[in-house]
């Protein structure tokens, strides 16, 4: 018989949700490299899950490799590590990972996995950091972390980490997974990519409007993307979220959403989920804090 993905000696268990970019305007390049960006953020009713048990030792342990990262380099690891000698924490821990997103897909699954430990730890080892410390210290790791630490779907400046915490509909989406591995930061050194849009204010903004200032630059470098979003196209409005690989539309039910996905073919995988403005993670957090 296989293992489970998290073996009961997990004393917490937690999801860590994805999230779309409903869209993603690229303003202007700062000094350091990274860009000024306007986003969209809506999380998805689907996602990994993380299990972790306290360790007396110190050490942090992932039980659960991943293809092609390091044990040290994955995010779950660094978060857990950064998080501990911040706090000057002398407990450890063993932590599983079940893995279900795609990597390298734009719907965030390292640094959804990433929020999941710093906020996992916090409760396990009882730092009581708040949420602005914790998405401050997940920033340093990645500019997508701070959302997820949050918890609320938001409007996002900065490079990500400015936040204005939005209620949008709840719609259902197709995500097709385009079977290759997109990397962001060869989107971002991209001479082509489209980086002078001009800023919007939120409240000027529509609902599932705004584009993906990426989407040219990624269909252009991935033609299995571009397939993607013209197939998924024939069917519904499709963009790219993030930097890709995954493209997604809308719809207003679930069974909308699995015909669809029924109709593509075997060579394009894909999910269905619903679009939550309050993460999975959140509503967990909230039970085991009345516990
Ligand atoms: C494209 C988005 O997924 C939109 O949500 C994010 O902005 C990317 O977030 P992320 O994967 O957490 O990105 P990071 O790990 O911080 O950065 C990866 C690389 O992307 C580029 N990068 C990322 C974010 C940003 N605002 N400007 C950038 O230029 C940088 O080259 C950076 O080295
Ligand atoms: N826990 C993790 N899960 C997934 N990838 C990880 C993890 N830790 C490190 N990585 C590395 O990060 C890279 C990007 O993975 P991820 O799945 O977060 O991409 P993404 O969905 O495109 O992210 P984003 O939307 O934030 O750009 C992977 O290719 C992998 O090398």
């Amino acid at each position: 018989m296989s293992q489970p993905a998290i073996p009961t000696a997990a004393e917490l268990v937690l999801p860590a949700p994805a999230k779309l970019n409903l869209m993603l305007h690229i303003l202007g390049r700062r000094a350091d490299g990274y860009h000024e960006l306007q986003t969209l953020f809506q999380f998805l009713d689907f996602g990994d899950e993380l299990g972790f048990a306290l360790r007396a030792d110190g050490e942090i342990r992932l039980h659960s490799p991943l293809d092609g990262v390091p044990h040290d380099s994955n995010l779950i690891v660094r978060a857990a590590r950064q998080l501990q000698r911040q706090a000057g924490c002398t407990l450890g821990a063993d932590i599983w990972l079940d893995k279900r997103l795609p990597m390298g897909g734009g719907i965030g699954g390292g640094s959804s996995d990433a929020a999941t430990t710093l906020l996992g730890l916090n409760h396990l080892w009882q730092l009581h950091w708040d949420e602005e410390r914790l998405a401050s210290l997940g920033l340093s790791l990645g500019a997508d972390i701070p959302v997820f630490v949050r918890g609320r779907a938001a409007f996002a400046e900065g490079v990500g980490e400015k936040l204005t915490p939005v209620t949008l509909g709840e719609p259902w989406f197709l995500v097709a997974i385009p079977q290759v591995l997109v990397s962001t930061v060869e989107v971002f050194s991209d001479p082509e990519l489209t980086r002078d849009t001009p800023p919007i204010k939120v409240r000027s903004l529509l609902e599932g409007g705004g584009r993906n200032d990426c989407q040219p630059v990624v269909e252009k470098r991935y033609p299995e993307v571009r397939n993607a979003l013209i197939l998924l196209n024939k069917f519904v409005s499709a963009k790219l979220t993030g930097t890709g690989a995954c493209v997604f539309g809308s719809f207003p039910n679930r069974d909308d959403a699995d015909k669809v996905a029924r109709q593509l073919p075997a060579t394009l995988p894909s999910l269905v989920a619903q679009g939550r403005n309050i993460s999975m993670l959140h509503r967990e957090l909230e039970v085991l804090a009345k516990k």
